[in-house]
């Protein structure tokens, strides 16, 4: 190696070191969904990242949502889906799709891809172990509530699955199902979801990955990418923002008010963003600090 090529590399390097020692034991919900999830190079770079972070140290947890994968599976069996206020408006019928791709399709690639490096990944439905319990949840249309199927709102987390998991050095893999209090079967949005266990874990960091840079300012106009803000400024920008950003950055808000000290929105089309998040000192995305 040449010595230049050396002295570069070595930086790199040497750059993670103040990333690792604060974040050394440190707890960090990840939320990866669908459409960052959809090339087959990104999705074993990510696998590779949870794993690089469990080796550093750092105790991954991945909460995974897979909204085009459910899409897809719909189309085939012909069971009409559309989404009211950026959630799916989900018939019965509809909750078994959701559940059999989610926990039975989705859970099983992320944890299949993770343990080609280890017997790390164990995957988990939100319903195991009464993890998220949800009740019904109504969307808002124009002020009034409209129905909308099985969507749930998380009102409890009981985390101990997972953190047994933690202890025993594993990477938990968790699906965006939760059960209500009578056994019934509901459908959460998988920010949101993430964003409940971040919480609940008392995690140092929740990060959101997906196919845009992060929050832009005047979007669809994407020139300019809010690269940080507080939740007070959210607040104040979250009833501006269209369907998609919606649920992602409420989840954001829920995390730092709940007591996570910071909740990112990350590009997960750029290969290892999670790490270049992470371990640089210019970080990616958009980050949200309480205060
Ligand atoms: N202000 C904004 N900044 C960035 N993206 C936005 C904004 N408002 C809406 N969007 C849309 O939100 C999408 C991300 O949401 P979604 O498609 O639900 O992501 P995922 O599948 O990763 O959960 C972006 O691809 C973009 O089309
Ligand atoms: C209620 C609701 O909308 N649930 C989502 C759950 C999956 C999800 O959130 O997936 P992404 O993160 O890939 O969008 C859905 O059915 O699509």
């Amino acid at each position: 190696m040449r010595a230049g090529t050396a002295h570069a590399k070595a930086g790199v390097l040497i750059e993670a070191l103040p990333w690792l020692e604060r974040f050394h034991g440190a707890t960090i919900v990840i939320k990866y969904g669908g459409n960052a999830m959809t090339d087959e190079a990104l999705k074993e770079g990510f696998a590779e990242d949870i794993v690089f972070l469990r080796y550093a140290g750092l105790r991954p947890v991945v909460v995974h949502g897979g909204g085009p994968q459910i899409s897809e599976h719909l189309d085939r069996l012909g069971i009409e889906s559309t989404f009211t206020a950026g959630l799916r408006v989900t018939t019965p019928e509809a909750m078994k799709v959701v559940r059999m791709v989610l926990v039975g399709q989705v859970n099983r690639d992320i944890v299949g891809l993770v343990n080609r490096h280890g017997p790390f990944a164990v995957g988990l439905s939100g319903e195991d172990a009464h993890l998220f319990t949800a009740e019904r949840k109504s969307a808002m249309v124009d002020g009034s509530p409209v129905d909308i199927g099985q969507v749930g709102e998380i009102v409890k987390v009981e985390p101990g699955a997972v953190q047994a998991l933690i202890a025993d050095g594993r990477i938990p893999v968790v699906s965006s199902v939760a059960r209500g209090v009578d056994g019934e079967v509901f459908n959460v949005n998988a920010d949101t979801a993430a964003a409940a266990l971040a919480v609940a874990l008392s995690a140092e960091k929740l990060v959101v990955l997906t196919d845009v840079e992060g929050l832009y300012a005047n979007w669809p106009d994407n020139t300019e990418l809010i690269d940080q803000l507080n939740a007070a400024e959210l607040e104040r920008l979250i009833p501006s923002l269209s369907s998609g950003m919606v649920p992602k950055m409420e989840a954001c808000l829920t995390a730092v008010q709940g007591g996570v000290p910071q909740a990112h929105v990350l590009d997960g089309r750029v290969p290892h963003s999670l790490l270049l998040e992470i371990f640089t000192n210019e970080g990616i995305g958009t980050m949200v600090m309480p205060s």
